[in-house]
């Protein structure tokens, strides 16, 4: 993890999106490792595919997930608890580098396994109460470049970042009051990608 190395390095980030709010390394871990640790989380972890409730209808995530984390770090979105599956070594010692590295107090890992390209994940912002109010989340992509769209809530204006294979994008302060984000399908992409996005949660908020 290089997440240390040049802390002050943000050049990766579209000129528009401010940097109180975001930061994007896009090779924070090297390529060789990300690819590797892509193929070990997808054979090896106990993927689960939740259904969400959506406008009163139930319907199968496009995607698969695990939710990962210390014992005390249940969460809960849309209408569901989930409880943390626990650690494989491998994230928590990247979680215990990026705590070092970012001075920041991650207990859990949201992990999402998209298949190919036509996972998903919807407009949303995460602004769950157990996140506290200016939530820092540290997303890290292994595998294939997928396409990451933030909208700004009150002008509309969207801004698309290539989320290269072994990138760190970090999102903080006011980035979940102000901004959306989605992961759109794209049907070109035939390889799989893992998201793995820490975040400290206080279960006590819940
Ligand atoms: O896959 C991604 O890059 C986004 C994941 C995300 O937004 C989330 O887990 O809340
Ligand atoms: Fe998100």
């Amino acid at each position: 993890m290089r997440a240390n190395a040049h802390p002050q390095n943000n050049d990766q980030l579209p000129a528009n999106l401010p940097a109180s709010m975001f930061s994007y390394q896009p090779r924070a871990l090297g390529g060789v490792k990300a690819q590797r640790l892509f193929c070990h989380l997808r054979d090896t972890l106990p993927w689960q595919q939740p259904s969400i409730l959506v406008y009163g209808k139930w319907h199968a995530i496009p995607r698969l997930q695990l939710y990962m984390g210390d014992a005390d770090s249940a969460y809960e979105y849309s209408q569901q608890r989930f409880e943390p599956a626990p650690w494989v070594p491998e994230l928590d010692a990247m979680r215990q580098r990026l705590n070092l590295a970012l001075g920041c107090h991650f207990n859990a890992v949201l992990v999402n396994y998209y298949r190919h390209g036509l996972d998903c994940m919807g407009w949303h912002s995460d602004d769950e109460p157990e996140l506290g109010l200016e939530p820092v989340i540290a997303s890290i992509s292994l595998g294939a470049l997928r396409k990451f769209k933030l909208r700004h809530k009150e002008s509309g204006e969207v801004t698309d970042l290539a989320l290269t294979n072994g990138s760190l994008l970090i999102m903080k302060g006011q980035s979940q009051r102000c901004y959306a984000h989605s992961l759109p399908k794209q049907r070109k992409v035939t390889q799989g990608r893992i998201n793995l996005t820490f975040r400290h949660i206080d279960s006590s908020l819940l």
